[in-house]
């Protein structure tokens, strides 16, 4: 049985490969083999007999002959385009080629650092996937949220190659004297940008520190097929993001690291594999390491790589119709296809809240007349919701929920914006904007993966879109999307939709549905008080953009009765005001008290 759905989703991968253009295809994936790029034979044939992976992927074919070296490696290409394999096959495929079989007891040969526990599972279970022939290399996690003893206990018994969150790995590396690390080859930055964003900046630091950061040359390929002893590591750093913020991880973790796709646009598709090679990656051949660090810093202007497939969009809404054309086009986009699946980001965790259980709760008719039992919800999706303060069994039931559905809707922060592979989304909405560039792009990453389509939409105020032309800095533009055209298409009980309005906040539509929605959110305590929440912490959030974003993200800006009105609050401006002030006096009280980490600094946004 197991075997049949196996071989099913194989062959889906296959036939959504077909679908693939030939142009597409060229760009994403290689014309060579993966036993060409030097990989064990059972390890190819798994990965295209096991996993569906008929060719390398463009990055794969530059970088893994390179990992396979043994050189240090930052790898920068598009979301979606499989870095997981690029890290985790020449790992595998090292590791089996010892002379003697790895054991157990000797702990730890490679540590594979995650900025979330999402990622983190979701590495683990590639990596389960990849070892299914090599049964002595031993596969585990760590990672915040989980039961501390029982982690003890599977790092005593030996962990081959381990995915990890730093803060968790930190405490076991202080606390856990059974963790043997003595054996360490490989450290794997995935992600490394967000890493240091989330504020791990000094975890990092503490655990290169324990595990000795820049041991010897990592060049020493006298090392490799050998039972492990007096070791060199080897350390790869990964995002589809490079900025200046991986400068200081690189200057501390690498050693003449080799640059693969940071000058993409360079690499013809046809070109057989050294010549790839030898156009898009860059190593850093002088022995001062500082020279790596300028390749990093000069690139931090530079375009970002988007997915081909992707077509993005800006939706210009005024504050106060934010929920009302959100939850118009989240209807019209589910009535138009059969499967869809949305992600849509939002800036707090009280705002993910609010909106799921609006979207859960609030029951609709175009005819107010309608009696209350034959009204259904807005949108007739599974809806879900993600994000850093909900319980870990929970957060693990969501992902894994919204992973296997065919239609649904997942509401949340950016907890879910990175890395994440969630087959077949067809849509991202950024109702909340993202901050930096850099963040855009992991966001709308989610979808067009591995050359698939995808659309991706972004909600801007009328006062924030001067946010387009920072976009636009790293080569990303976006059209506009037709908002009025969809409040057009909604039907009005017994009346008729006037041409040329003004405003979309007047708009009939508009007007009916943030009506029905405020009466609602009205009538339920749970409601209001969720509402309320959710407005006070998006406001916090809101003026917590950082440095230039200040200047198009300005709170003094804001309408606050605008804001409210967009959590369906109907309550006057004002007394929500107060308790917003009140929030932000006993905020900055607590500030004078305890300085804040940069950490804490980074909560204020969404976890
Ligand atoms: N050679 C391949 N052939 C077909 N599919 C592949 C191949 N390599 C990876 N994939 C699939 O491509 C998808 C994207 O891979 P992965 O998540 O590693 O991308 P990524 O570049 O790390 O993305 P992000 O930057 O968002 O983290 C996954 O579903 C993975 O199974």
């Amino acid at each position: 049985m197991r075997e049949h759905q196996k071989s099913n989703s194989m062959e889906e991968k296959n036939k959504t490969k077909s679908k693939i253009s030939n142009a597409t295809q060229a760009e994403i994936f290689a014309s060579c083999s993966f036993n060409d790029l030097g990989l064990h034979p059972n390890l190819c044939q798994h990965l295209q007999e096991k996993m569906g992976f008929q060719v390398p992927t463009q990055i794969q074919a530059q970088a893994i002959p390179v990992v396979i070296e043994g050189k240090d490696v930052l790898v920068n290409a598009a979301t979606g385009t499989g870095k997981t394999i690029v890290y985790l096959a020449p790992i595998v495929h090292l590791l089996q080629a010892y002379d003697q079989r790895i054991q157990r007891s000797d702990g730890t040969f490679a540590l594979v650092l995650v900025p979330t526990r999402e990622l983190c599972m979701q590495v683990y279970e590639i990596l389960q996937k990849l070892l299914h022939r090599f049964h002595w290399i031993v596969p585990g996690y760590i990672m915040g949220g989980e039961n501390r003893g029982k982690e003890k206990a599977r790092l005593r018994k030996g962990i081959s190659i381990l995915v990890a969150t730093p803060g968790r790995l930190l405490d076991h590396l202080k606390n856990t004297s059974s963790f043997v690390y003595t054996n360490l080859r490989w450290m794997v930055f995935d992600e490394a940008d967000r890493i240091l964003e989330l504020g791990f900046g000094k975890e990092l630091e503490e655990i290169l520190e324990f595990l000795g950061s820049k041991k010897t040359d990592s060049t020493n390929k006298e090392d490799i097929g050998k039972k492990p002893g007096n070791i060199s590591r080897q350390n790869l750093l990964l995002s589809a993001t490079l900025n200046e913020k991986v400068n200081h991880l690189a200057n501390i973790s690498l050693i003449k690291p080799v640059m693969i796709g940071l000058d993409e646009k360079k690499v013809s598709s046809d070109l057989p594999i050294p010549s790839i090679r030898k156009f898009s990656t860059t190593e850093s051949d002088g022995d001062e390491e500082s020279e790596s660090i300028q390749v990093l810093a000069s690139h931090s202007t530079d375009n970002y790589n988007l997915p081909t497939r992707l077509i993005q969009k800006y939706a210009k809404v005024p504050c106060g119709s934010r929920l009302v054309v959100l939850f118009s086009i989240l209807k019209t986009l589910f009535e138009k296809e059969v499967s869809q699946k949305i992600v849509v980001f939002l800036s707090t965790c009280d705002a993910v809240d609010f909106h799921y259980f609006l979207l859960s709760e609030f029951r609709w008719s175009p005819n107010p007349q309608t009696d209350i039992n034959q009204k259904q919800t807005f949108i007739k999706c599974k809806t879900f919701r993600l994000h850093g303060n909900m319980d870990h069994d929970d957060r693990r039931a969501t992902f894994q929920g919204f992973k296997s559905e065919k239609s649904a809707l997942l509401l949340c922060t950016d907890v879910a914006a990175r890395g994440l592979d969630i087959p077949k989304v067809t849509c991202i909405i950024q109702y909340d904007s993202p901050g930096e560039a850099s963040e855009y792009v992991h966001r709308v990453g989610r979808t067009a993966r591995l050359g698939e389509k995808g659309e991706a939409l972004l909600f801007l105020q009328p006062i924030e879109i001067d946010y387009l032309h920072d976009l636009q800095q790293h080569g990303v533009s976006l059209k506009e999307y037709p908002v009025e055209k969809v409040l057009d298409s909604f039907p009005l009980h017994g009346q008729r939709h006037h041409k040329n309005l003004a405003t979309i906040e007047m708009h009939p539509w508009v007007v009916f549905l943030q009506r029905a929605l405020e009466g609602f959110i009205a009538a339920e305590a749970k409601m209001k008080t969720l509402a309320k929440n959710a407005f006070c912490s998006w406001v916090r959030a809101y003026t917590a953009h950082k440095g230039d974003l200040k200047r198009i993200f300005m709170v003094k800006k804001l309408h606050l009765g605008h804001v409210a009105r967009s959590f369906g609050l109907k309550d006057q401006p004002s007394l929500v005001g107060r308790s917003f002030q009140m929030q932000a006096k006993k905020r900055k009280k607590d500030q004078r008290q305890v300085k804040p980490s940069k950490r804490r600094k980074f909560s204020t946004k969404a976890k």
